[in-house]
Parts: structure tokens; C-alpha cells; sequence
């Protein structure tokens, strides 16, 4: 093992009729913006799901901070895989108050911390508002600033900037690029080639559940060399 903060080794799960991911091998290290990038489809999600214990792998080993998912300190985690989890009948700063707990985050501090990410996310004129009457972006908004307020070491976000405005997009990026200064291992998917560029250290290709290479976040024509890669790898497969 390598020390990175997410580490994955040979990780296979296949669903009934064979779809899933196959010996994947990623690592995150503290500090790095990772991006998982992939067609609908791809294994991106599984991958997640997987890493954070939410599906048991067929095979592998998965590690966080050093430790088997049996023994992660989960409040040292964010994840933003599913549909963000918000109480309706909540607003927006009681919900991210109930998320701190769930962190396990010192009450005394819990509400210091709310007060940060609602302004670190633009979210403060939803402080008051319930979640139930907030748009599809602002819910999302929120799930962001739950996953990240409590400075988690991991964060683990699956398709983060989708249904975030313009300035949503920029918020978060503002805030991962924060977070990754501070230490934190990242890892993120993504179908947004452009912001991944502005903001992943590396970029894996995901493609029929494995790993298929790598793009440089800072090479010419991103979308060309990913559609490259795919486009080889489907070749390979349908004639192997
Ligand atoms: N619970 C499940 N049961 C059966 N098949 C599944 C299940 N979950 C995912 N799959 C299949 O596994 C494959 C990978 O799906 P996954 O959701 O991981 O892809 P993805 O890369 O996240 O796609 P998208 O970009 O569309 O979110 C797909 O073929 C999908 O249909």
C-alpha cells in the first residue's frame, strides 16, 4: 500500500448479467484532486459505492487512511454519492446542524461551522428556508455543504456540479481547491471534461467498469484524447 488517504486494490463487483467494475486499482493521496471520468454507465458510481462501503466488492481491498472500512473513522469522511440526504420539514441551517452531529462534530462548534459552509456556499438566504421548497440546485447546494463543513480528510462526491448553476460550479470548485490545500484526498467523478481540467491533479478513465488510462488535466483538446481512449478500448473489447 502506498499511504494514500483512498486506497483500492483489484476491486471487482458484477451484478447479475455481468455489468459492474473489474479489478480496479486507484489511489487518492492527501491532497490531490482525484477525477473519475467515464461514459453513463462506465462504473463510476459502483466504484464509489464500493469504496465507501456501501456495496461489498466480489474481490479487493479497500483502505481509508489506512484502515479497513470495518475500522474507517467515518467522521473523518464526506460523501455526496446518492441523492443529498435532506429532512424536508428542515431548513437549510437546521439540516446542516443535524449533519454536523451525524459527524460527530462538538455541538459548541457545530454551529460556528453551519454559519462558515452556508457562506462558503452561498447558501445564506436558504438558512431559514425548508428544504422541501428549495430547487433541485439549492438541495444540492446543501448536500455539498453537509458533505464538506466538517473539513472531512476523504471526500468522495459522485457528479457533484450536476444541477448547480454557474456560480454554484464555481463555489464548489473554490471550496475543493480549498480543501485539497488543506490536506484533504479528493475524489470526484465527473462528465464535465472542462471543470474537471480547472480543478483535478489527475484524471482516470473508467470504461466498461475498468480502469482504461489516464488524461492530463493540463494537455491540449481533453475531450479528443478521452474519446480516444474509449474509443480504443471498445475496439479492443469487441474484437478480443
Ligand atoms: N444495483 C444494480 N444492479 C444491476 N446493475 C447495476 C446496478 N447498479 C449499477 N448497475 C450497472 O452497472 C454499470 C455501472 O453503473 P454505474 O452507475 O456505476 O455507472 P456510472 O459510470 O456511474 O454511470 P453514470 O455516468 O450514468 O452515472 C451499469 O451498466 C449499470 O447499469
Amino acid at each position: 500500500m502506498t499511504g494514500a488517504l483512498i486506497e483500492a486494490r483489484g476491486l471487482t463487483r458484477r451484478f447479475p448479467g455481468g455489468a459492474g467494475i473489474g479489478g480496479i486499482d486507484l489511489d487518492v493521496a492527501a491532497g490531490e484532486i482525484h477525477a473519475l471520468v467515464g461514459l453513463n454507465g462506465a462504473g463510476k458510481t459502483t466504484l464509489m459505492r464500493v469504496l465507501l462501503g456501501m456495496l461489498r466488492p466480489d474481490e479487493g481491498d479497500v483502505r481509508i487512511a489506512g484502515c479497513a472500512l470495518a475500522e474507517t473513522d467515518w467522521a473523518q469522511v464526506g460523501h455526496l454519492v446518492e441523492a443529498p440526504l435532506a429532512y424536508a420539514e428542515l431548513d437549510g441551517r437546521a439540516n446542516l446542524l443535524l449533519a454536523a452531529r451525524l459527524h460527530a462534530v462538538p455541538k459548541a462548534k457545530a454551529a460556528q461551522q453551519v454559519e462558515a459552509v452556508l457562506t462558503e456556499l452561498n447558501l445564506g438566504a436558504y438558512a431559514t428556508v425548508r428544504a422541501r421548497r428549495m430547487s433541485l440546485g439549492n438541495r444540492q447546494r446543501l448536500g455539498l455543504a453537509a458533505t464538506l463543513q466538517h473539513h472531512p480528510h476523504v471526500i468522495v462526491l459522485d457528479e457533484p456540479t450536476n444541477a448547480l448553476d454557474p456560480a454554484g460550479v464555481i463555489a464548489l470548485r473554490e471550496a475543493l481547491l480549498r480543501r485539497a490545500a488543506a490536506g484533504a484526498a479528493i475524489l470526484v467523478s465527473s462528465h464535465h471534461l472542462d471543470e474537471v481540467a480547472r480543478v483535478a491533479h489527475r484524471i482516470t478513465v473508467i470504461n466498461g467498469g475498468r480502469v482504461i488510462g489516464a488524461l492530463d488535466p493540463h494537455g491540449a483538446d481533453l475531450e479528443r484524447a478521452f474519446f480516444a481512449l474509449v474509443h480504443a478500448d471498445d475496439t479492443h473489447r469487441s474484437t478480443s
